[in-house]
């Protein structure tokens, strides 16, 4: 008879019956960073986070910032299986913090989710992950800091994001205003978004095209914080974006908010 595994160290957490921790007692922070998109709306054969930014590739800055965080202990990329792009350039100014993984799936959410099933053996259940988007190069160490200190006391974690500055028009077919929508309480969500390992893999393995972590949980009927950040964490989807991008980079320090 083939002996049953025991649960309590069962590689898949979902399978583990309590939280888990790791030796030191305290919650450990680690990025997802997903990496597997095609940038169809920048328009170049390339797919963007490899598209060249100040003399790096766009997804260098992107992970330099995270590595060289002291809050975060190892930052995971989530990769298109076919990648053909990530062999070719040199990663190792950023240290050993950073580990590749091949898992990338149809969607932003199915890739988060496949980097979240691949760390499952190395990461405890209460542990914080700090999902940040590739195509987000302009993050700053001061936005980490913010969003680890702001929520390191909350239950379900939370995310950056910037109140709505515009006033709001709903279109109809015909790209006429259809409505001014109230903007009150509205906001832009950006990321990292952080939220405990086990919380967040049971939401996304629970939801239905979500865009982002944030709507998963709330569909878990949780209610994120939001932290605001500012506009200077772009993501770049557009060309226009990526001269943006490098404009804040290289005013970074003029820039602190
Ligand atoms: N199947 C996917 C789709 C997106 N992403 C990542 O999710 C982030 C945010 O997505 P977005 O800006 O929409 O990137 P793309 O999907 O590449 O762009 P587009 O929607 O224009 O095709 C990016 O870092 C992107 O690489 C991913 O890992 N897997
Ligand atoms: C996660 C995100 O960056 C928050 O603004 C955004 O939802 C990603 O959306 P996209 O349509 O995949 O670009």
């Amino acid at each position: 008879m083939r002996a049953m595994p025991n649960a309590r160290s069962h590689p898949d957490p979902l399978v583990r019956p309590f939280a888990s921790a790791h030796a030191d007692g305290r919650a450990h922070h680690f990025a997802i960073v997903p990496a597997a998109g095609s940038g169809s709306r920048m328009g170049t054969e390339r797919p963007k986070q490899y598209l060249p930014l100040l003399g790096r590739p766009l997804i260098h800055h992107t992970l330099a910032v995270l590595c060289g965080s002291p809050h975060i202990d190892k930052v995971f990329v989530v990769l298109s299986i076919d990648d053909r792009e990530w062999s070719r350039h040199d990663w190792s100014a950023l240290g050993e913090k950073l580990v590749p993984l091949f898992c990338g799936g149809a969607t932003r959410a199915d890739s988060v989710l496949g980097g979240l099933r691949a760390i499952g053996a190395e990461v405890a259940q209460s542990d914080w992950i700090l999902v940040h988007d590739a195509a987000r190069p302009c993050l700053a160490a001061w936005h980490i800091d913010k969003l680890v200190r702001e929520l390191a006391h909350e239950k379900v974690g939370g995310l950056l994001a910037v109140p709505v500055a515009d006033t709001l028009k709903r279109a109809d077919d015909y790209h006429r205003v259809a409505a001014t929508v109230p903007r009150d309480s509205l906001w832009q969500a950006q990321t990292p978004q952080m939220f405990r390992y086990i919380m967040l893999r049971r939401a996304l393995e629970n939801a239905s095209q979500v865009t982002d972590e944030a709507s998963a949980m709330e569909a878990a009927g949780l209610s994120p914080r939001l932290v605001q950040g500012d506009t200077t964490n772009l993501k770049v989807t557009y060309p226009l974006d990526l001269h943006l991008a490098e404009w804040i980079l290289q005013n970074r320090e003029g820039l602190k908010s």
